[in-house]
């Protein structure tokens, strides 16, 4: 860390995306605390060095609505519970960086008052100026839609250098590596390519948003430590879509 701290960031402001499931850690369900402190190190080692953080958390770790619809319930009850799953996520990742001295303030795109404020862009972006990370709840506040969308739509709406999206996998493999091991990562990847060979780690709508507006994508492994400043400070992890 005392390398990092002394290097410059490459990047300004970045929105990064965690995905519910990272939450887990080993678990089958719910959060695990001491992945959230371990984030809480990493997101705080990037605003050590000046970079603006604006954060989208998942909510696959609680639920998801494709998964609730797939048993039975309707699909925008589903995915209006997905998205107070990432609420609760949201919540609980401020806890954890506040516990770290990070000041952090969480906005959801679904009013709730008296717990957290409605997304509000202007605010955000003086927020994030003054140096708070801001975590985005509640997706994009439309069922039908995913994280990787509302990240995508955030990350261009805050204007950000780059969309970071934190996953279990070291990057974007010619298949996915966890059913087929002889899978080859790319360092690098155009929208179109990740269209044309439909490969699945990040959904189509997030990436056709990206590829409409100009906004990169790099994917990496969250579970690699020091991996997020090695990004911010331009080394090579993952891959990168643009
Ligand atoms: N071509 C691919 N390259 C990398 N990962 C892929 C690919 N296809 C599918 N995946 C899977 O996508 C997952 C990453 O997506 P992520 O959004 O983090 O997970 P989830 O959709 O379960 O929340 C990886 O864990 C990996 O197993
Ligand atoms: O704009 C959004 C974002 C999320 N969701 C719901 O919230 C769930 C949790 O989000 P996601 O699956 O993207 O979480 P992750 O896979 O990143 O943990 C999704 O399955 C959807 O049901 C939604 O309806 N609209």
């Amino acid at each position: 860390m005392a390398k990092h701290s002394q290097s410059q960031p490459k990047y300004k402001r970045v929105l990064l995306k965690l995905s519910g499931e990272a939450l887990m850690g080993e678990q089958e369900f719910g959060i695990d605390p001491k992945v959230l402190d371990r984030m809480a190190l990493e997101i705080g080692a990037l605003i050590g060095i000046g970079v603006q953080v604006g954060l989208v958390i998942g909510g696959g770790n609680l639920f998801r609505g494709a998964a609730l619809n797939a048993a039975g319930m309707d699909r925008v009850t589903g995915d209006h519970m997905g998205m107070l799953a990432t609420m609760m996520n949201g919540l609980a990742m401020r806890d954890a960086l506040e516990r770290s001295n990070i000041r952090t303030r969480v906005m959801s795109a679904i009013p709730m008052s008296g717990i957290v404020e409605h997304y509000d862009r202007r605010r955000a972006l003086r927020d994030l100026k003054d140096g708070d990370v801001v975590i985005f709840c509640a997706g994009t506040g439309n069922p039908f839609f995913t994280t990787d969308s509302a990240a995508c739509l955030r990350g261009i709406e805050i204007d950000a250098d780059v969309v970071l999206k934190a996953t279990k996998v070291d990057g974007v493999y010619s298949a996915d590596p966890v059913k087929d091991p002889s899978a080859v990562k790319y360092e690098t990847l155009t929208y179109d390519e990740v269209l044309d060979k439909k490969l699945g780690v990040m959904d189509l709508t997030a990436i056709c948003l990206c590829r409409d507006q100009g906004m990169p994508v790099r994917v990496f492994n969250m579970n690699k430590s020091g991996a997020l400043t090695r990004i911010v400070v331009g080394e090579a992890e993952g891959t990168l879509i643009e």
